[in-house]
């Protein structure tokens, strides 16, 4: 028997401040509703602010470091402030400090990215010279890898800053995770969502995961039920492939499992930050071997590039 959460012993749910992280955060509520059978009143949410929030006009790898949007919420993590924090796992660093795992994920949302303007549908109606912001190190050095012509400019905000910065006319596009515009019910801003193929998404893009202490068995159990078995898989050999290349926000790359049966089937990228090269490669193999298939790929991928790709 599992000693539920009730309203006068809530469930401490921890999370960052923007509409996103909110939605997600209500959506582990909402999955642990159902699963348990218990009132919203079971559940406090408590709004954590952290570094990559406050720093709103440099682009984050100048402010350096990993963990920009985890460090305060895992602090409070560790000293019983919250019970759980729920992430997008796309910025999740690829290790947890001790005293936490990070091993319950909900089913994965879209993975693709998607191309956001006032002006043009897709990458390839974007004229000569087109001027694109964006401030992920991984979307630039794809772009400028297919589309040297391009101008690229720093973009951060919100969607409804960077909308705003559209309608200025400092960009003539952008992109944003199709997965957090369906969340923020605004899929239609994306004028079309650009197949792997074309722009492959950064590891765990998609993925909501939810952190605990390790040893709350209490937390584990209530959990278990809520956990999305293919996403950890897929997730697994993403991350797995993400740690054996050491990445962090400082380098381009990108990297997408999927699973069919048994099988599971990784793609990824390593790119210069000019976009002036690429190495990417696939492997398929058994979804038991999800995280050896991740470094497998990654060191193949080093073999390729040899010393001083990034330089
Ligand atoms: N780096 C910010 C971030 N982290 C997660 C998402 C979207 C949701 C997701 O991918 O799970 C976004 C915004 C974006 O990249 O457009």
């Amino acid at each position: 028997m599992i000693d539920m959460p009730s309203p006068t012993r809530p469930l401490k749910i921890g999370t960052r401040g923007s509409p996103l992280a909110l939605w997600q955060a209500h959506e582990v509520r909402r999955c642990l509703m159902a699963a348990h059978d218990l009132p919203e009143a079971a559940f406090e949410t408590v709004v954590i602010k952290v570094t990559g929030d406050m720093v709103q006009d440099k682009a984050l790898r100048e402010i350096g470091g990993k963990g920009l949007f985890t460090k305060e919420i895992e602090e409070a993590l560790l000293d019983g402030g919250i019970d759980i924090a729920v992430h997008s796992m796309k910025d999740m660093p690829v290790e947890q400090p001790v005293g936490l795992v990070l091993d319950c994920y909900l089913e994965r949302a879209d993975v693709r990215d998607g191309f956001v303007s006032l002006k043009y549908a897709s990458i390839a109606d974007l004229p000569e010279g087109a001027v694109v912001g964006s401030s992920s190190l991984r979307r630039r050095a794809q772009l400028a890898l297919r589309r040297p012509d391009l101008k690229l400019v720093e973009f951060r905000g919100n969607v409804q800053t960077r909308m705003r910065k559209l309608e200025e006319g400092v960009a003539d596009a952008t992109f944003l995770a199709m997965a957090g515009l369906t969340r923020l019910g605004m899929p239609e801003v994306a004028r079309s969502a650009i197949a792997p193929e074309e722009m492959l998404p950064a590891c765990a893009q998609g993925a909501i995961g939810v952190e605990r202490r390790i040893g709350d068995d209490r937390v584990a159990a209530l959990l278990e039920p809520i956990h999305h078995a293919e996403t950890g898989q897929r997730l697994a050999a993403e991350r797995a492939f993400l740690r054996r290349l050491d990445g962090s926000c400082e380098t381009p790359i990108a990297g997408l499992a999927e699973v069919t049966g048994d099988q599971i089937w990784l793609r990824g990228e390593i790119l210069r930050p000019d976009g002036t090269a690429v190495v990417s490669g696939e492997r398929r193999g058994a979804v038991a071997e999800a995280e050896a298939l991740g470094v497998a790929l990654a060191e193949a991928l080093l073999a390729e590039a040899g010393p001083g790709f990034f330089d």
